[in-house]
């Protein structure tokens, strides 16, 4: 519901006034002129009486005579006050006891007016409209102030008030869900409870800028935080902070939850890297993971070992089993790869169609053939029946590997070049078997050949 861009502070002409008084002719009098004013009206002889009215009806104002017999004015007003039905009515004393005493205790037991009897009608027709104004107002104030408060509490954002010294001075119940504790618990803690140091201290030197600085303003803006929950567990929010309207010391904050957001991106990212149909990593990846290992074994003169792979006679299968059963098949090799690459410094990827490369930094020559020889192991092994291939009864591989100490003088080019002629040369051998290729190689020092015509 959009809220009304002004308030209306006029008095309702049809505003209910209870007057109460013993007397019947101060009564009649009161009556006939409140009518005329344009109020609805009710009348009470008695303290007791006026209560019940009040409970009943809930007038907008009370004009309330002091003396009485049984329960008094003062009586009278004590309970309209201690009952929430009525306490907000507005009570106007009207007495002959004019004693500052009296008129003090009057205020003091919640009146908001106390007129001297003997009454001029005048004075008192201004003193209800005036009432009538103030108590329209409050009104109106205070249900905006409900409404506003059950949108805050409603926000799926979290809103806090902040203090120039970082303390947390208001905090809704989103930011109580996002900070896993009661929004009253909040309002025990500081900004440093909340978020980590660094951040805790921008936002610090910010509201140290803003309070010291008169021109200085900010434009707010959203930036990426990591909030510590109560249970410790950390979630990350986008946290947006200006200074409040005309309060240079207080600051509004509002929280708003990315974490799905961040994990979709991850998500998204992850995806990036990965082939689609064998869930290892993609050229792309590889390309960037071979990159970074080249230089690092540059630098350490560590040995790096690239193996390349290819699925032998792999159109027959296709032509035999058809396109899904060998999607299959290629996931099943995919998983064999990547069981033989579970260090930070391997990878396993698909590099196109049945093509497969791993990368193994720092790794001897010796011990990459051993584990090419492995992974040729465990292909076979699947035993995935191959029965048009004339060099098995079931799907195996043919393995190439190419070992090199890289130089800033050499290029990646050169590795892939000699795995890929190692890889051919196992074809050519016959399938199902591993070629290596190393530098001290007469087939590595052809591959130099080439490379450098
Ligand atoms: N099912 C399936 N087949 C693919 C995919 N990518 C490439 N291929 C097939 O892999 C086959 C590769 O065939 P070739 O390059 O002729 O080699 P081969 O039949 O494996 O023979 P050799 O390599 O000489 O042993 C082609 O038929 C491609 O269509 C894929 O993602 N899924």
């Amino acid at each position: 519901m959009p809220l009304p861009a002004t308030i209306n502070t006029a008095p309702r002409r049809d505003a209910a006034i209870l007057i109460v008084d013993d007397a019947p002719a101060n009564l009649g009098m009161l009556r006939k002129m409140m009518t005329q004013q344009g109020y609805q009206t009710f009348v009470a002889t008695s303290g007791e009486r006026a209560l019940s009215i009040a409970r009943r009806v809930h007038p907008d104002l009370i004009l309330l005579d002091v003396v009485m017999p049984g329960m008094d004015g003062l009586e009278t007003c004590r309970q309209l006050k201690q009952h929430p039905g009525t306490q907000r009515i507005p009570v106007i004393f009207m007495s002959a006891r004019t004693e500052t005493d009296d008129v003090v205790a009057g205020f003091d037991i919640g009146a908001v007016d106390y007129i001297g009897k003997p009454l001029r009608m005048a004075e008192v027709c201004a003193r209800v409209r005036a009432q009538l104004q103030i108590r329209t107002t409050s009104d109106s104030q205070h249900e905006q102030a409900q409404r506003l408060r059950t949108i805050v509490d409603s926000m799926a954002e979290g809103l806090m008030i902040i203090e120039g010294c970082g303390r947390i001075q208001y905090a809704n119940p989103a930011c109580g869900r996002y900070f896993g504790c009661s929004p009253e618990a909040l309002e025990q803690k500081t900004l440093g409870d909340l978020l980590t140091q660094q951040v805790t201290q921008d936002y610090l030197d910010y509201f140290a800028r803003c309070a010291s600085e008169a021109e200085f303003a900010p434009q707010p803006g959203a930036r990426e935080v990591v909030i510590r929950q109560a249970d410790g567990s950390l979630r990350a929010m986008d946290l947006t902070l200006a200074p409040m309207a005309m309060h240079a010391t207080l600051f509004i904050g509002l929280l708003h939850d990315i974490t799905h957001h961040k994990q979709s991106e991850t998500a998204l990212q992850r995806a990036a890297l990965l082939d689609p149909l064998t869930k290892i990593a993609n050229r792309r990846h590889f390309d960037t993971f071979l990159d970074i290992e080249w230089q690092r074994a540059i630098r350490s003169g560590e040995p790096l070992s690239l193996v390349v792979l290819d699925v032998d006679h792999f159109k027959l299968y296709n032509d035999t089993f058809g396109h899904p059963a060998g999607d299959a098949a290629l996931q099943s090799v995919a998983a064999v790869l990547q069981a033989h690459a579970p260090r930070a410094t391997d990878m396993a990827a698909r590099y196109g169609g049945e093509e497969f490369v791993l990368l193994f930094a720092e790794t001897a020559p010796a011990d990459a053939t051993a584990l090419a020889e492995a992974i040729r192991a465990d292909v076979e092994a699947l035993h995935l029946p191959h029965p048009r291939s004339c060099t098995s009864d079931s799907i195996t591989v043919s393995i190439g590997v190419a070992t090199m100490i890289p130089t800033q003088l050499d290029h990646i080019e050169k590795l892939f070049i000699a795995a890929d002629r190692a890889m051919y040369s196992a074809k050519e051998a016959g399938r199902n078997r591993v070629k290596h290729v190393d530098a001290s190689s007469s087939a590595w020092d052809a591959v130099k050949a080439l490379v450098m015509r």
